[in-house]
């Protein structure tokens, strides 16, 4: 999808303000009071100095005093002045961080839901360090323009329009005749922020190449030093780094330029108003302390254009931030709606199933396959035949793109994708485990399970023994992946999740490989336990699971190319048995 114009970002992220309309309206009035405390500033700062110079008396709010009644008073209302600007900043800085802060929070969830709900493909066309560079370097950049830019475009914002005005009210004509120049520095800050929203995009891309390239190699680090790789890896991490250099280049001379630029303006209208102004002083001496109160008003814009200017550049990096991670969020998920699908008790039914991937590979050319409840059916067939397809199709990772797969008559299609997945248990080879406990572990599948089900699920699958000699028991930390167990009892664990479930429906990778004799026994007779009295649809790789199974269907090509009992295959003396040849099943 193409990213959309920023006003509609920039309105979209604002709409993430509403639910905390509440501390918006505080933060503002905050802002309200510190910006009227920093116009009263120059409204007393002209008598005062006034005062200072000159020994008549001054007008101050249309009383007229004597110098030394002023001198003794105006000092006071200057640091009662300071202390309510002090106090109402504090409060708006902190107020605007935490609505920031819980924006932020929300569009991060929402981004890792939609991410939750993509299928396999999606993370297919795209590389999880890209991903994973949008929550690292796209979403702190938001955050920040969200927090700074609220902060300063109400702080600043407030305080420039409060110092104008008390400028204009000042002098009308002073205030024209100085910022004349303001509309002019609109032309150029226009310029530069088109720039360098292109700039900032094009440096978020290549920041995500490179941790995208950076991850990967880090991840499979072994391999690389296996084979020699590392000069390879440093020179491609390189070019990436090189490029991305250029771009924060760009970008970095553009930030730069906007402020001093502002500023030169903005000091070129000072220095006009002062030239005027003297000439203005010596036909009217009236003005003096008008031009003074004047100044300081001026100057004291200063520091809110120069942080709003400063503001621009970061809001645009975080808009362009913002564009990628709504492109992202905005991928059509495929949605989860449909009947609920029950407990498997009649069959599961395949009529013609084809299935193909992104790239165009037709995977399953028409699979024919009836799994009747309650009974077991072994895939076997070569590597690359489509079983592993198979699995993904029932489990709605990958849609069918001809044929009906009939769960009990009604099809697939029909039925809620995550009804039907609360129905099936699937069991890849490498079993897959996350840092955290055992008990985090197990509880993947149905996190309301108590300890005594848990110990029940790892009874049945084998695993009740090794747990209890951990020294933490279900809290014992498994380490990241499971690093921290051996491979069978990864395994046991990964079944007693199965276990959980309850499920009616159960696909099993068959976990035979990486096991020694000892694991692979305890893992098979967890895994028997765990087939019993349900439908199976196992992808083989030992003989014994073939021998059991009712059915044993051949998958080549993507299809179903033979089938039938061990005993029947046998005797057809046909793809099953020249299998079993080329060793495809294990003895
Ligand atoms: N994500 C994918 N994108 C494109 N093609 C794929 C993808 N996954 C698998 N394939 C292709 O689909 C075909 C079937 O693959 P599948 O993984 O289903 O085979 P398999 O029978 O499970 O093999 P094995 O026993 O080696 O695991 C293969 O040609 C494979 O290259």
């Amino acid at each position: 999808m193409a990213p959309r114009p920023s006003p509609h970002v920039y309105r979209r992220l604002l709409g993430y303000l509403r639910p905390y309309r509440q501390l918006l309206a505080a933060g503002v009035c905050a802002s309200l009071v510190a910006a009227a405390a920093t116009s009263a500033y120059a409204w007393v700062v002209g008598p005062l100095l006034r005062a200072v110079l000159t020994d008549q008396p001054v007008t101050v709010a249309g009383v007229s005093l004597p110098g030394d009644v002023l001198l003794r008073r105006l000092p006071l209302v200057v640091v009662a002045l300071a202390l309510v600007k002090a106090l109402a900043q504090f409060l708006q800085g902190g107020l605007m961080q935490r609505l920031g802060q819980r924006v932020m929070a929300d569009l991060r969830g929402f981004l890792y839901g939609r991410l939750l709900g993509q299928p396999p493909a999606f993370f297919e066309r795209r590389h999880s360090g890209e991903l994973l560079s949008r929550f690292t370097s796209d979403v702190p950049l938001v955050e920040f323009s969200i927090t700074q830019a609220l902060s300063s475009y109400v702080k600043d914002g407030l305080q420039a329009v409060a110092l104008l005005t008390t400028c204009f009210l000042i002098d009308a004509k002073l205030f024209l005749f100085t910022f004349i120049v303001v509309p002019v520095t609109v032309l150029p800050i226009n310029r530069f922020a088109r720039s360098l929203k292109k700039v900032a995009a094009r440096s978020l891309q290549s920041l995500g190449a490179l941790t995208s390239l950076t991850a990967e190699q880090l991840q499979n680090l072994p391999v690389v030093q296996a084979y020699g790789g590392q000069t390879r890896a440093l020179e491609s991490f390189d070019v990436e780094a090189d490029k991305y250099l250029g771009e924060m280049r760009r970008s970095l001379f553009l930030r730069g330029a906007v402020s001093p630029t502002v500023e030169l303006l903005g000091i070129a209208g000072v220095a006009m108003a002062v030239a005027w102004g003297a000439r203005a002083v010596s036909a009217d001496p009236e003005l003096a302390g008008r031009l003074l109160s004047f100044l300081a008003a001026a100057l004291l814009l200063y520091q809110p254009v120069k942080s709003l200017s400063g503001t621009l550049s970061q809001v645009l990096t975080g808009l362009a931030a913002a564009e990628r991670l709504f492109a992202i969020a905005d991928e059509p998920s495929p949605p989860d709606t449909g009947d609920a699908a029950h407990p498997l008790s009649q069959a599961l039914v395949l009529e013609g199933v084809k299935a193909t991937y992104q790239d165009g590979r037709e995977a399953l050319r028409g699979v024919d396959l009836v799994v009747p409840a309650g009974k077991r059916v072994a895939l076997v067939g070569p590597s690359g035949a489509g079983k592993t397809t198979l699995f993904s199709v029932l489990l709605g990772f990958l849609p069918s793109s001809g044929g009906r797969v009939l769960w009990d008559g009604a099809p697939l299609e029909s039925l809620k994708p995550s009804s039907v997945r609360g129905q099936v248990a699937w069991v890849p080879q490498e079993p897959v485990l996350f840092s955290g406990t055992v008990r985090h572990n197990l509880r993947l599948g149905r996190p309301e399970a108590t300890d005594a089900e848990l110990w029940e699920a790892l009874a049945l699958a084998h695993a009740e023994d090794f747990v209890r000699a951990l020294p933490g028991g279900l809290d014992e930390s498994v380490g990241e992946r499971g690093s921290r167990l051996s491979g069978g009892q990864r395994q046991r664990l990964a079944l007693a999740r199965a276990f959980l479930c309850k499920p009616s429906v159960l696909l099993l990778d068959e976990p035979t490989s990486a096991l020694d004799a000892a694991s692979e026994a305890a893992v098979g007779a967890g895994l028997e336990t765990l087939m019993r009295g349900r439908t199976v649809l196992v992808i083989a790789h030992r003989l014994s699971t073939v021998r059991d199974a009712d059915v044993i269907a051949v998958v080549e090509e993507g299809r179903v190319v033979e089938s039938g009992t061990h005993a029947e295959l046998l005797a057809l003396r046909g793809r099953y048995l020249r299998l079993l040849g080329e060793g495809a099943v294990a003895a």
